[in-house]
Formats: C-alpha cells, structure tokens, sequence
C-alpha cells in the first residue's frame, strides 16, 4: 500500500482494535511486566513473549552460529555418527575451547545433539538442514544480505549501494535495455536458484498435477529444473520455459547435461518489453513476481494474458503475505531481501488477486501446497 491510499482513519477502528490496544498498553507498562511474570496464570505467557522477543534481538547471532557450522561443514562430520569434541576439533583444525563452544551453541539451537562424555551427534534441525543441501548454499548466500543490513534505516531509506543487487543483474535493468549479453552475475544467481528448484517443483506438481494439460510454459523458468520435473512427471505434456537470453544459453546446457534437451523446448525473451509464447494451456511464474513492481507485474500479466490460450490457466507460486501463513518469511525475510536486491516486493494473496483480475484474469483461487512458507502455489484462469 504506498502513502497516497493509505485509509484516514486515525485510532482504534472497531472494538476488537480497541481491546488489543488496550492489551498492548498494558504490557507496555514495566510494573504490569513484573506482575504478570510472576502470576501463574500469565507467568507462562510472559515467559513465552520474552523468549520470542529475545529471539528476534538475537536472531543474527544464531545465523552466524549456523554460518560457522556450514562453513566448517560440521552436519556432515558428524553424519556418520556421535564424536567427541576433541575428534571433531581435529577434523575441523579448531582449538577445543572454540569446538566446544560452537558444539554448545549448535546444540542449543537443536542443530546438534549433546551426548554423554562430552560427545555430539546431529540434531534433528542439522539433520533436517543435511537432507537439504540447498538451504547451506542460502546460508552462505546470505553474506551478501547481511552486509546489506548492516544499517537497516539507511537500508530502507535507499542510501545503501547494495552487494545483492550486483547478485540479481536484472533487478538494475530499466525497461527498453538491451538483452542482457551474460556473464558471471546471470550464473550465479542461476545456479542458486536451480539448486533450491526440485523441492518447489515437487511440491507444485503435486499441488496441481499436469494431467490432461496440453502444453505449459514455465516463464522466468531458469535454468529449467521445473521443466524438466514437469516433463518426467507427465511426459504427455509439451514442457517449456522462457528466459532471459543468458538463462535461457545455461537452460540449454543444463537440459543437455540432465539428457533432457529433446524434451524441453527453451524460449528465450525479455516479458518486460518482448512477447511470449502462444498457444500454451497452463504458463507459471514460480518466484518471478515478487522480483518486480507493481507496472512491470501488470505488463507481464497482460502479455500471458494475450499469449495464453482462452480458459488456459495461469499458476503463481511464491511466498505470499498478509495472513497467506508465511508472513514471517514473506513480509519479514522476503520483503527486505528484495529491498535490498533494489526491485519488487512480496504481495498478499488479496494484492495478487486484485492485479490478477484486473488483467482479465478470473476464479483466482489458491491451491493447498506441501511448503507454503517458501511457494504458495495461486491459480487462476484467462477469461
Ligand atoms: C523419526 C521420529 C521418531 C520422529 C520424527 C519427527 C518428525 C516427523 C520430524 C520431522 C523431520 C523433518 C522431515 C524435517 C524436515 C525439515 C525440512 C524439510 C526443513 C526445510 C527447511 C527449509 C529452509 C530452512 C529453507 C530456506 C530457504 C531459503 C532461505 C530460501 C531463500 C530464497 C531466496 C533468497 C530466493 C531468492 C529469489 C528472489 C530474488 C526472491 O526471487
Ligand atoms: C528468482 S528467479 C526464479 C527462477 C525459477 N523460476 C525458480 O523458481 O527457480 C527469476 C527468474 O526470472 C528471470 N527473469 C527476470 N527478468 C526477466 C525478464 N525481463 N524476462 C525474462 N525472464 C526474466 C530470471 O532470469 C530468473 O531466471
């Protein structure tokens, strides 16, 4: 919502807000605080807000705690088995003290488990992480984001020259530029997102199965990992992707590497100033929304609507907002990540609706899906 259509109303606006408003300036007052920690019957509530509050001062920490484990590839030196400290300080050409430290650390926060005799096995979150290498490449990606908020004020005024947007290349691009001609920027940011591909892909294909689809056009799809999970799934359909011209040069040889050439048929184009491919029944934009604002949305949503074959469906996945179930990670985490990449924001499932149907889209509806928090899979059908 931008400043000019924020609504007028100044104060609570209903009862309901009254009373939270009310509850809020209770817990505002420190001698409420005091008693309430100490009344059983609200000493566990104000135990589990204090968690949750020193939670978000020290989130940093438990993030650079997590970086060292992943840089020193601690989850998998311990995949074998429980060690004591002493082996694993060998392994990982740490003293003792700092091993024992980090293993501490680690342990408190269910990344590892500690056993008797000064020893450790994974813990249920570094076993969780160990089965998802893509989530370490994050990890180490989020240097580059880190440094960006180091100030967030500065951050959120657009004083900061940001490391992330030198990652995303096409976050800088203005309409009407030229095709991008490659280079290491367009690799980089491929490669991560290929990397974190095939879960999404799963969950999707599984949320909304291809059957009895024609032909579906992945748009922004990368380097086609999605294609090509969509074209093993339901061989039957014609799968096909459209990027960037230097995607679209890694799509090819990725497809070739995986022996799927002959199955994906690759586009390559700008949507923000080009036309896409007709004659598709289904076309998705899995995690290419959020990247873009509110003009370059609606231009792209008008050039599937006139590529899409009538009654075709149009299929959105990314992480949504707004009470979507995945706030905290779309309008907390994903919101200032785009900040800092330089373009897009995260939208609720309410603001995609509104420009979905305002491009001539109807029945938008949402599809349950296995991992919301990452892709709330959206469909909706061209009239
Ligand atoms: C066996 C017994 C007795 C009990 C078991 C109990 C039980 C059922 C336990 C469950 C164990 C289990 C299966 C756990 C599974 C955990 C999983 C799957 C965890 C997955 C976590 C995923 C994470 C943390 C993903 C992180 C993703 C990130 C940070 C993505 C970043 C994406 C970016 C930056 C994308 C950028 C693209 C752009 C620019 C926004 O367009
Ligand atoms: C965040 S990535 C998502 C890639 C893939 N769909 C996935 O989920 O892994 C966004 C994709 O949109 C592509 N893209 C960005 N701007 C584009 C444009 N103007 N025309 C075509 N593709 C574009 C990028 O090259 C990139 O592959």
């Amino acid at each position: 919502m931008t400043g000019t259509n924020l609504p007028a109303t100044i104060g609570p606006a209903s009862v309901s807000e009254m009373l939270r408003h009310g509850r809020n300036l209770l817990i505002a007052n420190p001698a409420f605080q005091k008693w309430a920690a100490s009344f059983p019957l609200t000493r566990l509530i104000a135990e589990r807000q204090s968690n949750a509050l020193f939670d978000i001062c020290s989130g940093f920490v438990y993030s650079q705690i997590l970086l060292a484990c992943v840089r020193l590839d601690l989850f998998s030196k311990l995949a074998g088995g429980p060690r004591p400290c002493a082996a694993v300080a060998e392994d990982l050409d740490l003293p003792f003290d700092a091993t024992q430290r980090l293993l501490r650390a680690a342990t408190a926060l269910k990344l590892v488990d500690a056993l008797e005799g000064e020893r450790y096995g994974l813990g249920e979150l570094g076993a969780a992480l160990l089965a998802n290498p893509s989530i370490s490449s994050f990890v180490e990606h989020h240097a580059l984001l880190y440094a960006d908020l180091a100030d967030p004020v500065a951050l959120l005024r657009g004083e900061t020259a940001t490391k992330l947007s030198g990652f995303w290349p096409y976050a800088n691009r203005k309409a009407g530029d030229p095709a991008p001609a490659g280079g290491e920027a367009y690799e980089t940011y491929s490669d991560l997102m290929a990397q974190s591909q095939a879960d999404i892909a799963e969950d999707i294909l599984d949320a909304f199965p291809p059957t009895g689809r024609r032909r579906w056009v992945d748009i922004g799809g990368g380097e086609g990992v999605f294609a090509s999970a969509l074209a093993i799934v339901a061989p039957e359909v014609e799968a096909q992707l459209f990027d960037l011209p230097p995607v679209a040069a890694r799509a090819r040889s990725a497809l070739q590497r995986r022996g799927m050439l002959s199955r994906v048929t690759v586009h390559e184009g700008d949507f923000v100033s080009g036309s896409l491919p007709k004659g598709a029944d289904v076309m998705s934009l899995i995690r290419v929304l959020h990247d873009h604002d509110d003009e370059t949305v609606r231009g792209l949503l008008a050039r599937i609507h006139e590529a899409l074959d009538p009654g075709g469906t149009l299929l959105i996945a990314e992480p949504m907002g707004g009470g979507a179930g995945s706030d905290r990670v779309s309008d907390a985490y994903f919101n200032f990540y785009l900040l800092a990449m330089g373009r897009g924001r995260t939208r609720s499932v309410a603001e995609l609706t509104a420009l979905l149907e305002a491009g001539g889209f109807s029945d938008v509806r949402v599809v349950p899906s296995r991992r919301p928090m990452l892709a709330n899979v959206l469909v909706a059908q061209r009239v």
